[in-house]
């Protein structure tokens, strides 16, 4: 699991391992990292550095000094580089670094530009970059790289212009898109959630010694592949249907009968050995999935270890019924679509309370909405943890970078979503397949960030073969399993 963590941590670590260095150690560290990746970026595109047009883009402070020494490593290895510096105030001995290594101040962004270093500001920006820095930006992303094409765009440990701690960005048209952030010491908020996380591009993390100086709780964990694989619930030789979890589902209506099938689907791909359906979608899902025992609602459905209430449930009478049905359960239960409409009048406030299994819920924005009142605000992790200590329940706030929160004040964000989920449908793939992974007995933030996990995969490899809907994502989990866990 890798963390990410705010600015004012980085800057108390950064103090406590300064202490312990000759001056401008942590700078050069910092700048001898970005000038080799900047290296290979032009040696993979263009076949080497030598002739290679570089425009550094300096900011005032320490941000504009990384740049520059990178710059200046650049223009020792042959590249024709030129700064623009956007204060009057400017990092001296960097400045000075690159003039005597042959590089050149513009006034503005020339025609033909290979690599762009955004040196900006980082960790000391604050709001939508200023006039003339995102003018700039502008004229720069819009310059010709010598092969025809647009320059690589290299930003200096966060793109200039996203809110470093909540992954906001003010105003995307002052903002930097780099291809590739190269960031140090320890990931920021701003390059695994929110429209940062786009803008950031890949993210290449260089290790300056201060990891072992950080010493609070990142604020977001991103988890990798070794994560996802050490959690999902394997079987034994002991085994049988019951041992590995029953998930019960509450989906679907007489208007909404493929909202059921699509959360059947996701469940049948997760690890448990048995699933129910309770619902009016019973001949559906006989149909289509002959292993699923089937009943009218969840009164006449017998036990599970799980159940995932609301995809398509509808708002009326009986889906409210079958809710507290699902909510008097001494179980796990995800609430999930129409299930959240149902909580926003508060009527069920108080089954919701007294529950002592675990609640997970999955809102998209405007449900969370109607839930907590208004949509997520910028700071996308801190609205979702809100959310999970009020409702006393995991929050899984669905997004390009789907967010888990737990009551505990842990938040999660999952690396592998894909556009391609932007779909309808999807999020019934998504609570079934978690309901599967909370009936196994997985607890339920690694529950939640599992099924995240595996669905963003699901949705890559079926974008693999074209225009996605979400049936096409259900038929990708498995493979998506296997590439997550095996
Ligand atoms: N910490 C570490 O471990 C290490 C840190 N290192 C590096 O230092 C960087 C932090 O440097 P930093 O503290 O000097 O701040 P920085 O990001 O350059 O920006 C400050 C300047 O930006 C300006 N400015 C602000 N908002 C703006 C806006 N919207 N639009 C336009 N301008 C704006 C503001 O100007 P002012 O308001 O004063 O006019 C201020 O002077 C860090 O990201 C990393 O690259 C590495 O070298 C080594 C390890
Ligand atoms: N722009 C996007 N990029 C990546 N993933 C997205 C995007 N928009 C939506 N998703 C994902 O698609 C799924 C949609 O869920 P939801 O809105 O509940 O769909 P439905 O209710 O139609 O099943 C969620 O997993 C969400 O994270």
């Amino acid at each position: 699991m890798k963390g990410a963590w705010r600015a004012a941590d980085i800057r108390a670590a950064e103090k406590t391992l300064m202490a312990k260095l000759p001056e401008g150690t942590l700078m050069q560290r910092a700048a001898a990292g970005l000038a080799r990746r900047c290296a290979g970026l032009l040696q993979d595109r263009y076949g080497g550095v030598y002739g290679r047009t570089v425009l550094v883009l300096a900011g005032s402070g320490d941000n504009g000094g990384d740049a520059m020494y990178a710059g200046a490593a650049l223009a020792r290895r042959g590249a024709d580089v030129r700064v623009i510096r956007l204060s009057d105030r400017i990092h001296g001995a960097s400045y000075r670094a690159l003039e005597a290594a042959g590089g050149r101040p513009l006034p503005g962004p020339p025609a033909r530009i290979d690599l762009v270093i955004d040196g900006i500001v980082g960790i000391g920006g604050r709001g939508a970059l200023r006039e003339r820095a995102a003018e700039v930006v502008g004229e720069a992303a819009a310059a010709t790289a010598s092969d025809g094409g647009s320059p690589v765009v290299v930003a200096v440990d966060v793109p200039s212009g996203v809110d470093v701690d909540t992954g906001d960005v003010p105003d995307a048209s002052a903002a930097v898109r780099a291809d590739v952030t190269v960031t140090f010491g320890a990931l920021k908020p701003a390059h695994v959630v929110g429209a940062a996380a786009v803008h950031s591009g890949l993210v290449d993390l260089v290790d300056i010694g201060l990891a072992e100086h950080l010493v609070t709780k990142p604020a977001v964990q991103v988890p990798d592949r070794t994560d996802i694989a050490g959690w999902w619930p394997s079987h034994g030789s002991t085994d049988d249907k019951y041992t590995r979890g029953v998930v019960g589902l509450a989906t679907g209506s007489d208007n909404y009968p493929g909202a059921a099938v699509l959360s059947v689907a996701g469940a049948l791909a997760g690890p448990t050995g048995y699933v129910r359906y309770a619902g009016t979608a019973a001949r559906e899902i006989r149909e289509r999935f002959p292993s699923v025992v089937c009943t009218d609602s969840v009164g006449s459905a017998g036990r599970a270890q799980a159940w995932v209430c609301g995809s398509g449930l509808g708002t009326d009478e009986r889906a409210a019924a079958e809710l507290r049905a699902v909510l008097a359960k001494p179980v796990p239960v995800i609430l999930d679509a129409d299930a959240l409409t149902l909580l926003a009048d508060g009527s069920m406030a108080r089954p919701l309370r007294e529950r002592e299994a675990a609640t997970v819920i999955t809102p998209h924005d405007r449900e969370f909405a109607r839930i907590a009142g208004a949509e997520p605000g910028g700071d996308r992790v801190e609205s979702a943890l809100q959310l999970a200590a009020q409702m006393n329940a995991v929050v899984l706030l669905k997004g390009d970078r789907t967010i888990v929160a737990a009551p505990d004040g842990t938040a999660f964000a999952n690396p592998t979503g894909s556009v391609a989920l932007a779909t309808a449908g999807t999020g019934d793939v998504l609570a079934g397949l978690l309901g599967s992974l909370l009936a196994a007995g997985l607890p339920a933030p690694h529950a939640a960030l599992a099924a995240a996990y595996v669905h963003g995969l699901a949705g890559r490899v079926a974008a693999g073969s074209g225009p996605v809907v979400s049936p096409d994502v259900a038929d990708a989990l498995r493979e998506a399993v296997v590439l997550a866990t095996r």
